[in-house]
């Protein structure tokens, strides 16, 4: 079932404190995507700035869209986590994933004059490992990418809001 609009539970807004630049709703700089529940598939609306151009004002940048696919679909990782569990996110023990592989086919110019649209769909999952495929759409409906997000489980040091280094140095 499809939430309405109003009615919408976005999946970052429970990932308390996540600095992440492209999905870290406590980054004021970043581009705080949002993601949602559409039946099996999860959904990304975002509007581009024009400073998301590539060369041509009219096209958006490929980083930013390679940006906006990673972190749907780290977030739509973590999101069936706390799913499959029957928790909302953010709720109780806390659940982190990280990127593993990231591969995104721009196949055509998405034009940057409206939002676009990530779909996200889960193809392979372990205990471990979550696969999410994500079609890319411009405003006007045009897949213009398709891609593929691996997602790990990490533990929760990676939320360490003072840092990650110091646990992996510590520990090698
Ligand atoms: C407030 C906080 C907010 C938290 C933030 C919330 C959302 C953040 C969203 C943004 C996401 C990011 O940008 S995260 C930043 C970018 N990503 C990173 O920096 C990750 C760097 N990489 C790593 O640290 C590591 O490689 C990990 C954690 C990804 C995996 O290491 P590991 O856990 O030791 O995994 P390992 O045992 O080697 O492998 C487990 C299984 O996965 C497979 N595997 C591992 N890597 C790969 C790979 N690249 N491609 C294919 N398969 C792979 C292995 O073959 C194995 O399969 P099998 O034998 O089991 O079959």
């Amino acid at each position: 079932m499809s939430q309405s609009e109003l009615e919408r539970t976005y999946f970052q807004d429970g990932l308390h404190g996540n600095h992440c630049y492209g999905c870290g709703a406590w980054n004021d700089k970043g581009l705080q995507i949002k993601s949602f529940w559409d039946g099996d598939e999860s959904v990304c609306i975002y509007q581009p700035k024009p400073h998301h151009s590539a060369m041509p004002p009219d096209v958006m940048n490929g980083g930013t869209i390679a940006a906006i696919i990673d972190c749907h679909g780290v977030c739509s990782a973590i999101a069936d986590a706390y799913r499959t569990e029957g928790r909302e996110v953010g709720d109780g023990e806390k659940i982190w994933y990280a990127t593993a592989s990231l591969t995104v086919n721009y196949r055509k110019p998405t034009r940057i004059d409206g939002p676009v649209t990530a779909r996200a769909r889960l193809t392979e999952k372990t205990d471990k490992k979550t696969m999410f495929e994500v079609d890319f759409f411009s405003h006007d409906g045009v897949l213009t990418c398709d891609a593929s997000v691996l997602s790990l489980r990490v533990p929760s040091e990676w939320a360490d809001p003072t840092g990650l280094f110091k646990h992996i140095d510590s520990n090698s």
